[in-house]
């Protein structure tokens, strides 16, 4: 059938999960790495080796600007955020430990948001 718009009260769920979840990805101790977009001047290989950028100072503006029309957009950037890091970081460093420390408090907290 034609495809129908998501009734409004869904689409207000979803962006209140972005933002409880985004606000908890800010203010997890280990979202340091991921706060603001790499400076690919002062990162050597970044620019090349990361073909999509992305961080969580993006993804807020992404959010507030109306960017993500559903909850799986918005996940894929997050998502993004730490498949970069994977990429570019030793699984044994500070940043690529404090990556996989943070996909893990992430995809614990969507799942429980979602079976509340
Ligand atoms: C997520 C990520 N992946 C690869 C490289 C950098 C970064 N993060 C930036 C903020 C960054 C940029 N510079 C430094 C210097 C020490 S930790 C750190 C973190």
């Amino acid at each position: 059938c034609a495809k129908m718009p998501k009734p409004s009260q869904d689409n207000d769920r979803d962006l209140t999960f972005c933002r409880i979840l985004l606000a908890e990805l800010e203010d997890h101790h280990d979202a340091w790495p991921f706060l603001n977009p790499v400076n690919i001047k002062t990162v050597p290989g970044y620019r090349k080796v990361i073909k999509k950028p992305m961080d969580f100072s993006t993804i807020r503006e992404k959010l507030c600007s109306c960017q993500y029309q559903n909850l799986e957009m918005f996940i894929i950037d997050v998502n993004l955020v730490f498949d970069n890091c994977e990429k570019f970081n030793e699984d044994n460093s500070e940043i690529g430990r404090a990556g996989h420390n943070m996909r893990k408090f992430f995809e614990r907290r969507w799942t429980e948001l979602l079976k509340s």
